[in-house]
């Protein structure tokens, strides 16, 4: 909570039954289970929104690689349209861990070709006995999610799973076969050995807009905002699952409204503007004005660049008791400046870098002979592909990055098991300073701040271990919610991460 917010009130949590930390339920789904894809629903528009600025969003800056078609046309045969030559790693591949030199990971190849698949994974130990290809070979149903923006007065994290739809490549490797399969808006179940089931309180489903899923994920973070709260969103998941996609999507905009393939990040500029503007209209009386201050980095191997002026590197983390945390010589751009945010991403290492989009708002009004203020931090975050950077074998520049990255989410990780303490009124120490991230993000993660986090996974066949180590991680994430009792699963498992921290920093 930053340091001047107003203090609200917040209710108890509930107990909730689930105690236990054990992921595992192996009862089998009834494959015919699935529902008809004709609940397909119909996406639903912005048009309620009384937009009042609109991003000035990069039209020509769009992902280098997207499919052609939307989330929400499921039954549309999507294409990837390669905007430059810049090779790149095969995707959801754990067996080569990418390289800086522009070999982000694409979601289009398949991670073998035709009908080498099954031998290739298997003999890679791969894919888990009692995954078979026809298992789940029909188009993936669509679930509609509830938009019930009262959750936060519940909880102050959220978890959200977003599965991504087959690429046309792997359609073509793998055929329609996944490592998952939605059964309702809540549950999924992982069709690896043994199959398990996992239940959230959002599952979006492959068909799921980009509109709809900024209304259930995003716009409650922008409510949050306004009332004081530091927000934070963060898209975890493997490379190539839709992290960016997720966060950033194709920027677009046409005939005033945003592109259909746009992200998280410009529907929530574009509602918080309109709220401001009607909140400042509404409250004219007591003189209410908005500030709203934008800025982007990078975290890359522990060194933060501003991704709004490239050449500035390696910048500070410093603390202050006015300001709290924050970074140093950071461009700090008022209101809507996106073009550029827009432009610049995508010079981002986003597999291997932690990229984060700060918007600070401000509120000043008259009330009561007094001047009052409000204060909240947005942070978006896109997280480094989170599948277990490889160090055997890596050597200098590569094996630092490795290890960076796994300290980070590992960091991560802690903070969201501490949190699980807090719920319980333990402390738990979190190595905050271990990593830039939480370093940075502290202020924003505990307390009375609002945590959205959005699991994406690859429901492909190359991605099912690393699918289910999301699956996992969501889950533990969701104990929070659930103020759930921390067993001694739990604890093992933070013990198992502090291992890994000080492997690799032994490695290092
Ligand atoms: N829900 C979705 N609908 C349509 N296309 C998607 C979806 N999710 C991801 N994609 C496409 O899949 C590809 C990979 O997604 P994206 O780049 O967002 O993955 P990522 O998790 O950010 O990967 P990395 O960690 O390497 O940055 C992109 O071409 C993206 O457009």
């Amino acid at each position: 909570m930053p340091r001047n917010a107003p203090r609200i009130e917040m209710p108890e949590s509930e107990e909730n039954e689930f105690a236990s930390f054990s992921l595992f339920s192996p009862s089998r789904a009834p494959l015919n289970s699935i529902p008809d894809p004709s609940q397909l629903q119909k996406t639903t528009r912005l048009s309620d929104f009384d937009l009042a600025q609109k991003l000035e969003l990069a039209r020509t800056q769009g992902p280098e690689r997207r499919f052609e078609g939307r989330a929400g046309a499921h039954d549309s045969n999507p294409r990837i349209v390669t905007r430059n030559a810049r090779s790149r790693s095969e995707p959801n591949s754990a067996q080569s861990t990418p390289t800086r030199s522009g070999a982000r990971v694409s979601l289009g190849g398949g991670c073998v070709t035709g009908a080498r698949v099954a031998q290739s994974f298997v003999g890679r130990g791969r894919i888990p006995r009692g995954i078979s290809m026809a298992d789940y070979a029909e188009t993936a149903p669509h679930f509609e999610m509830n938009e019930d923006h009262s959750f936060w007065k519940e909880h102050n994290v959220q978890v959200l799973i977003r599965m991504r739809p087959l690429s046309t490549m792997e359609r073509a490797n793998q055929g329609h076969g996944r490592c998952l399969k939605q059964e309702s808006p809540q549950t999924l179940v992982w069709l690896g050995h043994p199959e398990t089931r996992f239940t959230f309180d959002h599952v979006a489903s492959e068909t799921i807009s980009q509109e709809k899923l900024f209304r259930v994920a995003g716009l409650p973070m922008v409510e949050n905002c306004l009332s004081g709260y530091n927000s934070c969103v963060f898209a975890y998941g493997q490379t190539g699952s839709g992290k960016t996609y997720t966060m950033m999507g194709e920027i677009s905009e046409a005939e005033g409204s945003l592109g259909q393939d746009c992200g998280v990040t410009a529907r929530i500029f574009e509602y918080l503007f309109s709220r401001i503007k009607m909140e400042e209209e509404g409250r004219r009386e007591e003189k209410l004005r908005f500030s709203c201050k934008c800025s982007f980095l990078e975290i890359y191997n522990e060194q933060i660049t501003d991704l709004l002026e490239p050449s500035s590197t390696n910048l500070q983390i410093r603390e202050d008791l006015g300001k709290g945390v924050y970074v140093e010589n950071l461009v700090e751009l008022n209101g809507a400046a996106n073009r550029k945010i827009a432009a610049t991403h995508m010079n981002s290492e986003s597999s291997r870098s932690h990229s984060v989009f700060t918007c600070t708002i401000e509120s000043i009004w008259e009330g009561d002979s007094l001047t009052h203020s409000r204060f909240a931090r947005l942070n978006l975050v896109d997280l480094a592909g989170s599948e277990r950077q490889k160090s055997s074998g890596a050597e200098g520049d590569r094996l630092k990055e490795a290890a960076n990255i796994n300290k980070s989410l590992s960091t991560l990780g802690l903070v969201i098991m501490s949190l699980v303490d807090l719920a319980h009124g333990k402390h738990r120490h979190v190595p905050y300073r271990d990593s830039r991230l939480t370093f940075l993000l502290q202020d924003s993660l505990g307390g009375n701040s609002k945590t959205m986090i959005i699991a994406n996974v690859s429901p492909s066949l190359c991605s099912t271990n690393e699918t289910l180590s999301t699956l996992k991680f969501a889950q533990r994430a969701k104990l929070i919610q659930n103020n759930a009792k921390v067993n001694e699963d739990a604890s093992g498992d933070v013990t198992a991460l502090q291992q890994e921290i000080r492997k690799l920093k032994v490695l290092t």
